[in-house]
Protein backbone atom coordinates (compact mmCIF):
# COMPACT_ATOMS: atom_id res chain seq x y z
CA UNK A 1 0.00 0.00 0.00
CA UNK A 2 1.87 3.32 -1.50
CA UNK A 3 1.98 5.94 1.53
CA UNK A 4 -1.16 8.30 0.48
CA UNK A 5 -0.16 10.75 -2.09
CA UNK A 6 -2.37 14.11 -1.89
CA UNK A 7 -2.46 17.50 -3.84
CA UNK A 8 -1.97 20.52 -1.87
CA UNK A 9 -3.10 23.64 -1.80
CA UNK A 10 -1.55 26.30 -3.53
CA UNK A 11 -0.98 29.74 -1.85
CA UNK A 12 -3.13 31.99 -2.23
CA UNK A 13 -3.33 33.33 -6.26
CA UNK A 14 -6.02 36.64 -5.42
CA UNK A 15 -3.60 37.68 -2.54
CA UNK A 16 -0.49 37.26 -5.06
CA UNK A 17 -2.23 39.24 -8.19
CA UNK A 18 -2.92 41.88 -5.09
CA UNK A 19 0.58 41.71 -3.72
CA UNK A 20 2.12 42.40 -7.26
CA UNK A 21 -0.17 45.23 -7.76
CA UNK A 22 0.50 46.62 -4.37
CA UNK A 23 4.34 46.36 -5.08
CA UNK A 24 3.87 48.13 -8.57
CA UNK A 25 2.73 51.34 -6.86
CA UNK A 26 4.98 51.28 -4.38
CA UNK A 27 6.91 54.63 -4.40
CA UNK A 28 10.20 53.36 -6.66
CA UNK A 29 10.33 52.41 -10.47
CA UNK A 30 8.48 49.06 -11.39
CA UNK A 31 10.53 45.68 -10.39
CA UNK A 32 13.30 48.03 -8.82
CA UNK A 33 13.23 45.78 -6.06
CA UNK A 34 14.32 42.48 -7.73
CA UNK A 35 14.14 39.47 -5.92
CA UNK A 36 12.56 41.00 -2.58
CA UNK A 37 9.65 41.86 -4.78
CA UNK A 38 8.89 37.99 -5.69
CA UNK A 39 9.57 36.99 -2.53
CA UNK A 40 6.92 39.60 -1.18
CA UNK A 41 4.30 38.39 -3.16
CA UNK A 42 4.89 34.55 -2.11
CA UNK A 43 5.05 35.23 1.44
CA UNK A 44 1.60 37.52 1.00
CA UNK A 45 -0.30 34.35 -1.20
CA UNK A 46 1.09 31.93 1.43
CA UNK A 47 -0.17 33.98 4.43
CA UNK A 48 -3.51 34.74 2.29
CA UNK A 49 -3.09 38.74 3.48
CA UNK A 50 -1.42 41.98 1.33
CA UNK A 51 0.71 43.57 2.50
CA UNK A 52 2.12 40.27 4.46
CA UNK A 53 2.47 40.46 8.66
CA UNK A 54 5.84 40.59 9.95
CA UNK A 55 7.60 37.70 9.57
CA UNK A 56 8.04 37.26 13.85
CA UNK A 57 8.68 33.70 14.08
CA UNK A 58 11.14 31.69 12.71
CA UNK A 59 11.76 27.78 13.71
CA UNK A 60 14.71 25.82 11.90
CA UNK A 61 14.67 22.17 12.86
CA UNK A 62 17.94 19.93 12.09
CA UNK A 63 17.39 16.20 11.01
CA UNK A 64 20.43 14.11 12.02
CA UNK A 65 21.74 10.89 10.61
CA UNK A 66 24.46 8.42 9.51
CA UNK A 67 24.55 7.14 6.37
CA UNK A 68 26.29 3.60 5.52
CA UNK A 69 28.30 4.92 2.43
CA UNK A 70 30.10 6.69 4.79
CA UNK A 71 32.31 3.23 5.18
CA UNK A 72 33.23 3.90 1.52
CA UNK A 73 34.97 6.93 1.85
CA UNK A 74 32.96 8.78 0.14
CA UNK A 75 33.40 12.03 2.87
CA UNK A 76 36.01 14.28 3.86
CA UNK A 77 35.15 13.95 8.02
CA UNK A 78 34.48 10.82 9.71
CA UNK A 79 31.03 9.48 10.51
CA UNK A 80 31.99 10.71 14.37
CA UNK A 81 31.56 14.36 13.35
CA UNK A 82 27.44 13.85 12.96
CA UNK A 83 27.24 12.78 16.78
CA UNK A 84 29.13 15.53 17.79
CA UNK A 85 27.63 17.99 16.19
CA UNK A 86 24.52 17.24 17.47
CA UNK A 87 25.77 18.17 20.44
CA UNK A 88 27.22 21.03 19.28
CA UNK A 89 23.19 22.09 18.07
CA UNK A 90 21.98 21.39 21.99
CA UNK A 91 24.96 23.80 23.00
CA UNK A 92 24.02 26.31 20.50
CA UNK A 93 27.34 26.45 18.92
CA UNK A 94 27.05 24.93 15.64
CA UNK A 95 27.04 27.48 12.73
CA UNK A 96 23.15 27.51 12.27
CA UNK A 97 22.76 28.40 15.81
CA UNK A 98 24.67 31.53 15.90
CA UNK A 99 22.86 32.71 12.40
CA UNK A 100 19.71 31.69 14.32
CA UNK A 101 20.23 33.66 17.34
CA UNK A 102 21.54 36.80 15.33
CA UNK A 103 17.83 36.32 13.68
CA UNK A 104 15.60 35.23 16.55
CA UNK A 105 15.07 32.37 14.97
CA UNK A 106 14.83 28.68 17.24
CA UNK A 107 16.57 25.84 16.15
CA UNK A 108 15.71 21.92 17.16
CA UNK A 109 18.05 19.06 16.59
CA UNK A 110 16.42 15.88 16.12
CA UNK A 111 18.31 12.51 15.76
CA UNK A 112 16.57 10.62 13.43
CA UNK A 113 18.87 7.97 12.27
CA UNK A 114 23.00 8.77 14.14
CA UNK A 115 24.73 6.05 14.24
CA UNK A 116 25.05 6.71 18.40
CA UNK A 117 23.67 6.52 21.63
CA UNK A 118 23.06 10.20 21.75
CA UNK A 119 19.87 9.26 24.77
CA UNK A 120 21.82 11.05 27.23
CA UNK A 121 21.60 14.38 25.33
CA UNK A 122 19.41 17.04 26.84
CA UNK A 123 15.49 17.51 26.19
CA UNK A 124 14.38 15.60 23.37
CA UNK A 125 16.89 15.28 20.75
CA UNK A 126 16.28 11.16 20.67
CA UNK A 127 12.65 11.56 20.80
CA UNK A 128 11.84 10.41 17.09
CA UNK A 129 15.08 7.95 16.38
CA UNK A 130 14.27 5.31 13.87
CA UNK A 131 17.49 3.87 13.38
CA UNK A 132 20.98 3.59 13.50
CA UNK A 133 22.55 4.37 10.39
CA UNK A 134 21.11 3.83 6.96
CA UNK A 135 22.29 1.33 4.81
CA UNK A 136 24.97 1.70 2.12
CA UNK A 137 22.72 2.89 -1.04
CA UNK A 138 25.02 1.18 -3.45
CA UNK A 139 24.73 -2.35 -1.90
CA UNK A 140 21.69 -2.85 -0.16
CA UNK A 141 18.64 -0.69 0.33
CA UNK A 142 19.06 2.74 3.12
CA UNK A 143 15.77 1.46 4.92
CA UNK A 144 12.96 -0.49 4.20
CA UNK A 145 9.31 0.74 2.87
CA UNK A 146 7.92 0.17 6.26
CA UNK A 147 10.25 2.44 7.76
CA UNK A 148 10.48 5.22 5.44
CA UNK A 149 6.67 5.58 5.49
CA UNK A 150 7.46 5.77 9.45
CA UNK A 151 10.02 8.86 8.81
CA UNK A 152 7.79 10.27 6.52
CA UNK A 153 5.13 10.25 9.53
CA UNK A 154 7.69 11.19 12.21
CA UNK A 155 8.68 14.25 9.77
CA UNK A 156 5.27 15.46 9.94
CA UNK A 157 4.49 15.22 13.30
CA UNK A 158 7.72 17.60 13.89
CA UNK A 159 6.27 20.06 11.08
CA UNK A 160 3.33 19.61 13.22
CA UNK A 161 4.84 21.08 16.17
CA UNK A 162 6.73 23.53 14.76
CA UNK A 163 3.53 25.11 13.27
CA UNK A 164 1.49 24.60 16.42
CA UNK A 165 4.45 26.30 18.12
CA UNK A 166 3.49 29.49 16.29
CA UNK A 167 5.72 29.23 13.19
CA UNK A 168 5.36 31.66 10.05
CA UNK A 169 8.50 30.58 8.65
CA UNK A 170 10.29 27.51 8.53
CA UNK A 171 13.88 26.20 7.99
CA UNK A 172 14.29 22.80 7.62
CA UNK A 173 18.59 21.70 8.52
CA UNK A 174 20.13 18.39 7.57
CA UNK A 175 23.23 17.46 9.71
CA UNK A 176 24.79 13.72 8.80
CA UNK A 177 28.45 12.99 7.31
CA UNK A 178 28.24 11.42 4.30
CA UNK A 179 24.78 12.75 3.25
CA UNK A 180 25.41 14.56 -0.15
CA UNK A 181 26.05 10.97 -1.56
CA UNK A 182 22.00 9.60 -0.91
CA UNK A 183 20.73 13.60 -1.32
CA UNK A 184 22.97 13.64 -5.17
CA UNK A 185 21.43 9.71 -5.29
CA UNK A 186 17.74 10.83 -5.09
CA UNK A 187 17.94 13.80 -7.13
CA UNK A 188 19.50 11.72 -9.51
CA UNK A 189 16.66 8.46 -9.64
CA UNK A 190 13.58 11.56 -9.54
CA UNK A 191 15.19 13.29 -12.38
CA UNK A 192 16.79 10.32 -14.70
CA UNK A 193 19.88 11.69 -14.41
CA UNK A 194 23.36 9.98 -14.81
CA UNK A 195 25.70 10.03 -11.24
CA UNK A 196 28.22 12.38 -13.08
CA UNK A 197 25.59 15.02 -13.26
CA UNK A 198 24.94 14.96 -9.60
CA UNK A 199 28.22 14.48 -7.94
CA UNK A 200 29.88 17.05 -5.99
CA UNK A 201 32.62 17.25 -3.54
CA UNK A 202 30.52 17.74 -0.19
CA UNK A 203 32.27 18.55 2.68
CA UNK A 204 35.67 19.06 0.36
CA UNK A 205 36.42 16.05 -1.00
CA UNK A 206 39.77 15.68 -3.06
CA UNK A 207 39.97 13.66 -6.26
CA UNK A 208 40.20 9.97 -4.87
CA UNK A 209 37.21 10.14 -2.40
CA UNK A 210 35.29 12.12 -5.45
CA UNK A 211 36.37 8.43 -7.60
CA UNK A 212 35.21 6.36 -4.94
CA UNK A 213 31.72 8.46 -4.51
CA UNK A 214 31.03 8.62 -8.16
CA UNK A 215 31.49 4.99 -7.99
CA UNK A 216 29.03 4.35 -4.99
CA UNK A 217 26.45 6.37 -6.26
CA UNK A 218 27.07 4.97 -10.12
CA UNK A 219 26.89 1.49 -8.36
CA UNK A 220 23.62 2.89 -6.28
CA UNK A 221 21.87 4.23 -9.75
CA UNK A 222 22.57 0.74 -11.56
CA UNK A 223 21.05 -1.43 -8.72
CA UNK A 224 17.88 0.42 -8.47
CA UNK A 225 16.78 2.72 -11.23
CA UNK A 226 14.90 0.97 -14.17
CA UNK A 227 16.58 2.37 -18.32
CA UNK A 228 15.33 5.97 -17.62
CA UNK A 229 17.65 6.11 -14.53
CA UNK A 230 13.97 6.76 -12.76
CA UNK A 231 12.53 5.06 -9.78
CA UNK A 232 8.93 6.04 -9.95
CA UNK A 233 7.49 5.94 -6.76
CA UNK A 234 8.77 8.57 -3.81
CA UNK A 235 8.85 6.06 -0.98
CA UNK A 236 10.40 3.32 -3.06
CA UNK A 237 13.39 5.79 -3.94
CA UNK A 238 13.26 7.29 -0.06
CA UNK A 239 13.63 3.61 0.66
CA UNK A 240 16.62 2.00 -1.36
CA UNK A 241 18.31 5.29 -2.13
CA UNK A 242 17.45 7.83 0.82
CA UNK A 243 17.97 7.33 4.73
CA UNK A 244 15.50 7.60 7.37
CA UNK A 245 16.30 11.36 8.08
CA UNK A 246 16.07 12.27 4.45
CA UNK A 247 12.63 10.48 4.37
CA UNK A 248 11.44 12.32 7.47
CA UNK A 249 12.31 15.51 5.70
CA UNK A 250 10.28 15.00 3.00
CA UNK A 251 7.23 14.19 5.39
CA UNK A 252 8.03 17.54 7.21
CA UNK A 253 7.99 19.65 4.03
CA UNK A 254 5.33 17.98 2.89
CA UNK A 255 3.48 18.51 6.11
CA UNK A 256 4.56 22.25 6.22
CA UNK A 257 2.79 22.92 2.64
CA UNK A 258 -0.36 21.01 4.02
CA UNK A 259 -0.06 23.16 7.12
CA UNK A 260 -0.01 25.93 4.61
CA UNK A 261 3.29 27.10 6.37
CA UNK A 262 6.06 28.49 4.17
CA UNK A 263 9.66 26.80 4.10
CA UNK A 264 13.11 28.22 3.06
CA UNK A 265 14.74 25.37 2.04
CA UNK A 266 18.90 25.01 2.53
CA UNK A 267 20.92 23.16 0.40
CA UNK A 268 21.52 20.22 -1.52
CA UNK A 269 19.96 17.83 1.09
CA UNK A 270 16.66 20.04 1.56
CA UNK A 271 16.43 20.49 -2.07
CA UNK A 272 16.39 16.74 -2.34
CA UNK A 273 13.46 15.97 0.30
CA UNK A 274 11.84 18.85 -1.33
CA UNK A 275 11.87 16.86 -4.92
CA UNK A 276 10.93 13.69 -3.43
CA UNK A 277 8.16 15.96 -0.97
CA UNK A 278 6.83 17.47 -4.44
CA UNK A 279 6.31 13.47 -5.45
CA UNK A 280 4.57 12.51 -2.96
CA UNK A 281 2.02 15.70 -2.48
CA UNK A 282 2.00 17.31 -5.88
CA UNK A 283 1.87 21.30 -5.41
CA UNK A 284 3.76 21.04 -1.88
CA UNK A 285 6.69 23.11 -3.74
CA UNK A 286 4.65 26.11 -4.11
CA UNK A 287 5.11 26.96 -0.15
CA UNK A 288 8.74 26.61 -1.11
CA UNK A 289 11.43 28.96 -1.65
CA UNK A 290 15.34 28.42 -1.97
CA UNK A 291 17.26 30.08 0.64
CA UNK A 292 20.69 30.05 -1.28
CA UNK A 293 22.42 27.99 -3.91
CA UNK A 294 25.16 25.19 -2.64
CA UNK A 295 27.94 24.31 -5.00
CA UNK A 296 26.62 20.82 -5.72
CA UNK A 297 25.47 20.34 -9.34
CA UNK A 298 22.79 18.47 -8.07
CA UNK A 299 21.00 21.14 -6.10
CA UNK A 300 20.83 23.16 -8.77
CA UNK A 301 18.81 20.27 -11.36
CA UNK A 302 16.48 19.72 -8.23
CA UNK A 303 15.96 23.70 -8.11
CA UNK A 304 15.49 23.64 -12.05
CA UNK A 305 12.62 20.91 -11.61
CA UNK A 306 10.97 22.55 -8.86
CA UNK A 307 11.47 26.31 -10.75
CA UNK A 308 13.26 27.87 -7.67
CA UNK A 309 15.62 30.53 -7.64
CA UNK A 310 18.15 30.80 -4.76
CA UNK A 311 17.40 34.25 -2.66
CA UNK A 312 21.18 34.16 -1.91
CA UNK A 313 24.58 32.62 -3.52
CA UNK A 314 27.50 33.27 -1.03
CA UNK A 315 29.16 29.66 -2.12
CA UNK A 316 28.06 28.00 1.41
CA UNK A 317 27.67 24.57 2.09
CA UNK A 318 27.67 23.99 5.51
CA UNK A 319 24.22 22.26 5.45
CA UNK A 320 22.63 22.36 8.95
CA UNK A 321 20.07 25.39 7.68
CA UNK A 322 22.73 27.74 7.94
CA UNK A 323 22.11 29.03 4.17
CA UNK A 324 18.55 29.14 4.18
CA UNK A 325 18.87 30.94 7.81
CA UNK A 326 21.37 33.44 5.73
CA UNK A 327 18.71 34.40 4.00
CA UNK A 328 16.11 34.97 6.78
CA UNK A 329 16.89 39.07 7.10
CA UNK A 330 16.10 39.35 3.21
CA UNK A 331 12.40 37.70 3.51
CA UNK A 332 11.58 39.74 6.59
CA UNK A 333 12.49 42.57 4.18
CA UNK A 334 10.53 41.70 1.27
CA UNK A 335 7.21 41.92 4.25
CA UNK A 336 8.67 45.18 5.63
CA UNK A 337 8.95 46.80 2.33
CA UNK A 338 5.53 46.48 1.26
CA UNK A 339 3.90 46.88 4.48
CA UNK A 340 6.14 50.11 5.20
CA UNK A 341 6.27 51.91 1.78
CA UNK A 342 4.81 54.56 0.52
CA UNK A 343 2.62 54.74 -2.66
CA UNK A 344 4.42 56.34 -5.31
CA UNK A 345 0.32 57.72 -6.16
CA UNK A 346 0.13 59.50 -2.40
CA UNK A 347 3.70 61.27 -3.11
CA UNK A 348 3.36 62.94 -6.24
CA UNK A 349 0.17 65.07 -6.97
CA UNK A 350 -1.93 64.09 -9.70
O1 LIG B 1 23.78 21.90 2.07
C1 LIG B 1 24.61 21.57 1.19
O2 LIG B 1 24.44 21.79 0.00
C2 LIG B 1 25.85 20.84 1.66
C3 LIG B 1 26.89 20.64 0.78
C4 LIG B 1 28.03 19.99 1.24
C5 LIG B 1 28.08 19.52 2.56
N1 LIG B 1 27.03 19.70 3.40
C6 LIG B 1 27.09 19.20 4.81
O3 LIG B 1 28.21 18.35 4.94
C7 LIG B 1 27.80 17.02 5.28
C8 LIG B 1 27.72 16.16 4.04
O4 LIG B 1 28.88 16.23 3.25
P1 LIG B 1 29.60 14.86 2.83
O5 LIG B 1 30.81 15.27 2.07
O6 LIG B 1 29.96 14.20 4.14
O7 LIG B 1 28.60 14.10 2.04
C9 LIG B 1 26.43 17.16 5.88
O8 LIG B 1 26.52 17.26 7.28
C10 LIG B 1 25.87 18.41 5.22
O9 LIG B 1 25.11 19.15 6.14
C11 LIG B 1 25.94 20.37 2.97
C1 LIG C 1 32.46 19.99 11.30
C2 LIG C 1 31.25 19.77 10.40
C3 LIG C 1 30.08 20.51 10.66
C4 LIG C 1 28.97 20.31 9.81
N1 LIG C 1 27.74 20.83 9.79
C5 LIG C 1 27.07 20.29 8.80
N2 LIG C 1 27.86 19.43 8.17
C6 LIG C 1 29.04 19.40 8.77
C7 LIG C 1 30.20 18.69 8.51
C8 LIG C 1 31.32 18.88 9.32
C9 LIG C 1 32.58 18.12 9.04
Amino acid sequence: MPTQTSTITPPDERTHAAALERLDGLAKPLGSLGRLEQVGAWLAACQGVCPPDPIERVRAVVLAGDHGVTDSGVSAYPKDVTAAMVHAFVAGVAGVSVLARQHGATVRVLDIGVDADLSSAPGDVTAHKLTRSSGPIDVTDAISRDLAERAIAVGAEIADAEVDAGAQLLVLGDMGIGNTTPSAALIASSLGLEADAVIGRGTGIDDAARARKLDVLARALARVCDEDRRVADPVARLAALGSADLAAGAGFLVQAARRGVPVLLDGVIACAEALVAADLAPGAQAWFVAGHRSPEPAQAHALAALGLEPILDLGMRLGEGSGAMAAVPLVRSAALLMREMALLADLVAP
